[in-house]
């Protein structure tokens, strides 16, 4: 048995609020005279529909981040969005990021928020946190100041957070409770839209379990969506409804989380099922020969053939395309279904 967090799954609704189209966004340098572009986002098509929480896996490096900064239109040279798109729906709002960067402008905070990577990179840690929902939610709230610090007051207390909190200095805060006010920060204006990028990485189990429930509960309140970022596959397990696998800038896999758990079809799909701990198996996890490859200069074909411990000789001369999977996914691979779990 797989051992996983335990936070419920929610109701998976069908409406597309995210597309992205064959998109390919490269960190372009010339050093020089020699340009050398590596390829992070490199061909990638997938939607996310309302009111689901939609996973990102993949190893380090592997373009994640690269991804979700792509998709919120938070991109900075040297990357470069060189093709695709990325359009999201919000309501009877239509915004295509890459042609309209001023509609997009004043989407987010009001209808997409992004919580990143450690919480002290939002939160000013020579300001209290009152003025951290000041500086990024009043302006787009349309409230008056009494108003709006008795919504900031009440949306605290229903996430279960002591109002006093808005008072604090955020190093007065151990590192959950700095991540659940960096989660009221990034809901309290409803957006219908979420990016989570590993947002609980430094925190330690327990912790882990409270932030992401929290995460889960204020998602299925809001019906907003949730693009979660992380390499953890057992967080995957416990708050995603699908899952997307990334492998050197590509799609490896993608479809219904518990289905890919129980039945991976992509090789490195099962690998990385089979790298989590289990209860009551003793035995030492074996890792993947080799690295993930230079994005820079990555292999032919398929770009997991080099460690694919199934690879024939067509996954090094042909790029597989994502084509529906067994079950009821997309999956990139000559072999697919061909593996399991041991
Ligand atoms: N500013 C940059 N210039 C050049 N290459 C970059 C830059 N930022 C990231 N990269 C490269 O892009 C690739 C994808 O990186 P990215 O951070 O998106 O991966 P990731 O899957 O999010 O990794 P992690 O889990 O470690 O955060 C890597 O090869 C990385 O070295």
């Amino acid at each position: 048995m797989t051992k996983v967090l335990e936070v419920k799954p929610a109701i998976v609704q069908s409406a597309d609020v995210l597309t992205i189209k064959d998109l390919k966004a490269y960190y372009v340098n010339d050093l020089f005279g020699v340009r050398r572009e590596v390829r992070a986002v490199d061909g990638i098509s997938l939607t996310v529909r309302r009111n689901e929480v939609y996973g990102i896996a993949g190893e380090s490096s592997s373009g994640k981040t690269s991804l979700i900064k792509t998709l919120a239109g938070a991109i900075r040279p040297p990357m470069r969005v060189v093709d695709g798109s990325v359009n999201f729906t919000f309501g009877n709002t239509k915004i295509d990021v890459y042609a309209e960067p001023e509609k997009m402008k004043t989407a987010r905070w009001q209808n997409l928020s992004y919580i990143m990577q450690g919480s002290m990179s939002v939160l000013n840690p020579v300001r209290r946190i009152k003025h951290a929902f000041d500086d990024f939610a009043y302006r787009h709230m349309g409230l008056d100041r009494q108003a709006f610090r008795q919504r900031v007051q009440s949306h605290l207390q229903k996430l279960g957070l002591d109002p006093n909190v808005l008072e604090a200095f955020p190093h007065q805060l151990s590192g959950g409770m700095r991540q659940r006010v960096t989660i009221a920060l990034a809901t309290v204006c409803e957006p219908e839209f979420i990016i989570a990028d590993e947002p609980t990485t430094a925190l330690d189990v327990l912790v882990q379990q409270d932030v992401l429930g929290l995460l889960k509960e204020v998602q299925g309140r809001l019906g907003s969506s949730v693009v979660f970022v992380t390499h953890d596959m057992s967080v995957h397990a416990a708050i995603t409804d699908r899952l997307a696998i990334m492998y050197a800038g590509r799609l490896a896999e993608e479809g219904p989380t518990q289905a890919m758990f129980d039945n991976p079809q992509h090789p490195y799909t099962a690998h990385l099922i089979a790298s989590l701990p289990r209860i009551g198996d003793l035995s030492i996890r074996k890792s993947l020969a080799g690295k993930p490859p230079s994005l820079a200069n990555p292999p032919s074909g398929c770009r997991f053939h080099p460690r694919c411990p199934i690879a024939v000789d067509r996954c090094s001369k042909e790029v597989p395309e994502m084509l529906p999977s067994a079950i009821g996914g997309r999956v990139a691979c000559f072999r697919a279904g061909e593996v399991s779990v041991k």
